[in-house]
C-alpha cells in the first residue's frame, strides 16, 4: 500500500504559551523511503521524530496520511515494565492487531534475531541496558508496521544487533515500508541513498542545505549521497548572484524553474533533494556563483476530504512505550 505522511506548516511547543519548538515544518515522507534527521542537541529531533510517530500531536499545521501501523523506538525506553521481555512483545503484537499465537512466533523471532532468546522470559526490569534496548526496538518492530521511527535506536546496542538493525531497517525500506531515525553517527545506514533534514533554530531544512555560512559554502556533516526517494521536504528557491552579465551555468536539473536577470542574479527552483547538487555547481562554477539566500516551501497536494488528522494515540497504543 503506498501512502504519505505529510506535515504542512506544522509547529509544536510543549505548553501554551511556551517556546516553539518546531515552526513551519513542511515535510512528506512516503513508502519505500529513508530519511535521516539532524540537528544539534536539544534542536528538535526528538519532536519532530514524535509528532511522524503519532505520539504527539502538532500544536500547530496539520499532520496528514500516516499509515495505520508506527512502530516507535523512544530515546529512552521505559525499562521497568512489569512483565516480561516476550510478554511485552506479545502484548505489543497483540495491540497492532496480531493473534496471540502470531505474537508469540513473531516476538520469539525477533529476540532469536537481536541474540536476546534467551531472555525471551527475563522481566524487563531485570534486563541489562543492552538486552532492554533489544526489546525497545523489537516492541517497534511487531506486526511491521508501515512507518518505523528510530530515535537513537541504535544507542546502547552492540555492535553486533547493531548491524541487525541497520539490515533490518534496509528490509523494511525495500518491502515499502518508511523509517525515520536520528542517530549520533553522522554514517548510520550510509550508501543507502537516504534524505536527510536537518532541525535548526526550529525550522526543517533539506541536510547541508541550512548550514551555509557566510561564504555560501555547504558545511553539512554527515551524508549527502541522499537520492531523497519518497521523500518531498521542500521545493528550494535559490537565489544566487554572478557577475553582470553571467550565462545560466551548465548542469543544472533540466525542468527546474530559473531566472537570470541581467545584473547577474538567478533565482532558482529546485526539488529540495537535488539542492545540494545544484548548489555545489553553482559554487564550483568559474567565474562561481554566490548564493544569496535559500527558501524552502512544499508544494501542497489538493486537501483529501478522507484524509483528517489523526488524534494523537492514547498512551499504551501504537508503540508508545512511555
Ligand atoms: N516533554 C517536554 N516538555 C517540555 N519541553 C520539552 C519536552 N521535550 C523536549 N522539550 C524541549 O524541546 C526542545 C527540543 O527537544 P528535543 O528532545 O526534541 O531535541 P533533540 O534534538 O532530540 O535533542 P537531543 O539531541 O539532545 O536528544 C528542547 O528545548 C527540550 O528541552
Amino acid at each position: 500500500m503506498n501512502w504519505s505522511v505529510r506535515l504542512e506548516d506544522v509547529g509544536h511547543r510543549y505548553r501554551a504559551g511556551g517556546p516553539w519548538v518546531l515552526r513551519g515544518v513542511d515535510l512528506e515522507l512516503s513508502s519505500g523511503a529513508l530519511l535521516r534527521i539532524e540537528g544539534g542537541n536539544g534542536s528538535g529531533k526528538s519532536t519532530l521524530l514524535r509528532l511522524l510517530a503519532g505520539i504527539d500531536a502538532p500544536a500547530a499545521g496539520r499532520l496528514r496520511g500516516r499509515p495505520p501501523a508506527r512502530g516507535y523506538v523512544p530515546e529512552r525506553f521505559p525499562a521497568a515494565l512489569p512483565l516480561t521481555a516476550l510478554g511485552y512483545l506479545t502484548h505489543l503484537g497483540r495491540v497492532r492487531g496480531l493473534s496471540r499465537r502470531a505474537a508469540v512466533r513473531e516476538g520469539a523471532g525477533w529476540l532469536e534475531r537481536f541474540g536476546a532468546e534467551r531472555y525471551a522470559g527475563t522481566r524487563m526490569r531485570e534486563l541489562s541496558k543492552g538486552s532492554s534496548q533489544k526489546v525497545a526496538v523489537a516492541q517497534a518492530l511487531m506486526g511491521r508496521p508501515g512507518l518505523l521511527v528510530l530515535d537513537e535506536a541504535w544507542t546502547g546496542l552492540g555492535q553486533p544487533a547493531r548491524a541487525v538493525l541497520d539490515a533490518v531497517v534496509r528490509e523494511r525500506v525495500a518491502e515499502g515500508g518508511a523509517v525515520a531515525f536520528a542517530d549520533h553517527d553522522p554514517a548510520r545506514l550510509a550508501g543507502t541513498g537516504h534524505a536527510t533534514v536537518r532541525v535548526v533554530d526550529g525550522r526543517v531544512a533539506p541536510g547541508g542545505a541550512g548550514e551555509l555560512d557566510g561564504t555560501g559554502t555547504p558545511g553539512g556533516e554527515g551524508e549527502q549521497d541522499g537520492a531523497g526517494r519518497g521523500v518531498r521536504a521542500a521545493l528550494t528557491r535559490i537565489e544566487a548572484l554572478g557577475a553582470p552579465g553571467s550565462r545560466m551555468p551548465a548542469g543544472l536539473p533540466p525542468n527546474a524553474p530559473r531566472h537570470l536577470a541581467p545584473d547577474g542574479v538567478l533565482t532558482l527552483t529546485v526539488p529540495a533533494a537535488d539542492s545540494d547538487t545544484v548548489l555545489r555547481t553553482l559554487l564550483a562554477a568559474r567565474p562561481g556563483w554566490h548564493i544569496r539566500s535559500l527558501r524552502e516551501s512544499v508544494p501542497h497536494p489538493a486537501p483529501d476530504p478522507e484524509d483528517r488528522p489523526a488524534p494523537a494515540p492514547r498512551p499504551g497504543e501504537e508503540g508508545d512505550a512511555r
